[in-house]
């Protein structure tokens, strides 16, 4: 089993260049299905394998993809597939995407239940209820959801209970080829959806609204490939924000966009963390003495989820009471168990942490429980004191390239050390 070792106490110094965003490449690969003419390159497309996952999905769905470095082509104008196995939908909540699209161009689909990180429950009503809005039918059979439609989904006026990112997804691709006009509210604003819904108007669809609560989305017959740059990833800017914070260092990010990131960058600010932008960097300047603060995780634009073990890692070394309060899943705090042990002093309220800071953290040997909790415990190895061991870097690879790499070239002493012949490989098709 791999493992990374980071010995702590080094200060970082340098830049980083921060990849195309992993939460936006999976929708847009997914929107990479609605057309049928022509194929789309995207690019700024990060080597990870949940984008190794997806496009394996979408090779079995009957798409031609070809991978190359930072690129990625799909062409979906021949007949798909519109049968989605356990063994890919399992590996990764993503795949439920496929939903929309299938049912749009070819009205029926079967997808296998849904896997991803085991943060919680991963529910998916707000997206089979609003398809049923657009006159899809389902049925559960053996594990697997099968939907139909009778020849066209249709515009609808639909408002979700909660704004789920998963489900305002998989309703835009929906609507974007069903017969009418679809009203949406109580939508995701997440920056990410804006990606996708650029993505679609590019290829020929008619969406306004994206970014804000109410998305209007005319259908249209068809929609033709086209090219698109994946916006930057802003969980992983955030992250090497924290690296900087930890380890007390000025560190400067490249290709980001600041205003992704402005609920997280106000909290590091209430720390006494100065962040500097300018076009497209962001540089952190560090505070020997740091302030604990509260946060509580939301939907977009409020304070990320996936920014919350991380966060918690730097308030683990802030003198005094901090809480983080997690709203979005039940199951988010798998990562306190390997804080406590690496000697850090946190309690949980139900669904809020306490942690009271700045008690030394001591190197140990801890496991990624989840992706971001992987990222956070190398973090917290960046502050401890001797040699942190993190495993199951499986999780990490979903989400973040080079880790490791990208924070030596800063300054940290830290190393992956690999089982022989199990290192993953680029996908090179
Ligand atoms: C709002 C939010 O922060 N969403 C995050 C969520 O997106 P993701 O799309 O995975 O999740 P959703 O936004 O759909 O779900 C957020 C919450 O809504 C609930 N839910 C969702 C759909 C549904 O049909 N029924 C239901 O109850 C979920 O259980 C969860 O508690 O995880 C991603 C990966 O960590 C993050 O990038 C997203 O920012
Ligand atoms: C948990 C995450 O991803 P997923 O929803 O794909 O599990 C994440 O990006 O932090």
């Amino acid at each position: 089993m791999d493992k990374i070792i980071v010995k702590g106490g080094n200060r970082l110094t340098g830049s980083v260049n921060i990849e195309g965003s992993k939460n936006a490449v999976l929708p847009v690969l997914v929107a990479s299905l609605l057309p049928v003419k022509g194929s789309s390159v995207l690019t700024n497309v990060p080597n990870l394998s949940d984008v190794d996952t997806l496009t394996s999905l979408l090779k079995l769905l009957g798409a031609k993809v070809e991978t190359e470095e930072g690129t990625v082509k799909v062409d979906s104008s021949n007949g798909l597939s519109y049968n989605a196995p356990y063994d890919l939908v399992s590996k990764m909540r993503a795949s439920m995407l496929v939903m929309g699209p299938l049912l749009a161009r070819y009205g029926k689909c079967k997808i296998a239940m849904p896997g991803g990180c085991a943060i919680g429950s991963r529910p998916i009503e707000q997206h089979i209820k609003g398809l049923e809005k657009m006159g899809a039918t389902f049925r559960n059979i053996d594990g697997n959801i099968e939907g139909h439609t009778d020849g066209t989904l249709k515009g609808a006026k639909i408002s979700l209970d909660f704004p789920s990112v998963g489900a305002t997804q998989n309703l835009i691709m929906a609507a974007s080829l069903a017969d009418g006009v679809t009203h949406l509210e109580n939508v995701a604003m997440e920056p990410e959806i804006e990606d996708l819904a650029d993505y679609i108007n590019d290829m020929g669809g008619r969406i306004t609204g994206a970014g804000t609560s109410h998305i209007v989305i005319e259908g249209v017959k068809e929609l033709t490939g086209v090219d698109h740059k994946v916006i930057p990833d802003r969980i992983e800017a955030g992250t090497f924000m924290i690296a900087a914070a930890i380890t007390n260092s000025e560190i400067t990010l490249k290709n980001v966009v600041a205003d992704h990131l402005l609920s997280l960058v106000s909290k590091l600010e209430d720390m006494g963390i100065k962040i500097l932008d300018n076009d497209n960097e962001i540089k952190v300047i560090p505070s020997e003495r740091l302030k604990p603060i509260s946060v509580k995780t939301m939907p977009h634009p409020g304070f990320p989820t996936d920014m919350q073990s991380q966060m918690m890692a730097l308030l683990t070394t802030v003198q005094g009471t901090s809480t983080i309060t997690e709203t979005i899943f039940e199951n988010r705090f798998m990562h306190v168990d390997e804080f406590g042990n690496m000697n850090a002093d946190i309690s949980l309220e139900n669904n809020t942490a306490v942690i009271k800071g700045g008690i030394a953290l001591q190197g140990a040997r801890v496991k990624a429980t989840d992706l971001r909790a992987a990222a956070a415990l190398i973090l917290a190895g960046l502050a401890a004191e001797g040699y942190t061991v993190v495993t199951e870097l499986r999780h990490l690879d979903r989400g973040y390239v080079d880790f490791h790499k990208k924070l030596s070239q800063l300054g940290a002493d830290i190393e992956r050390v690999s089982d022989e012949g199990k290192k993953r490989e680029p996908v090179t098709n």
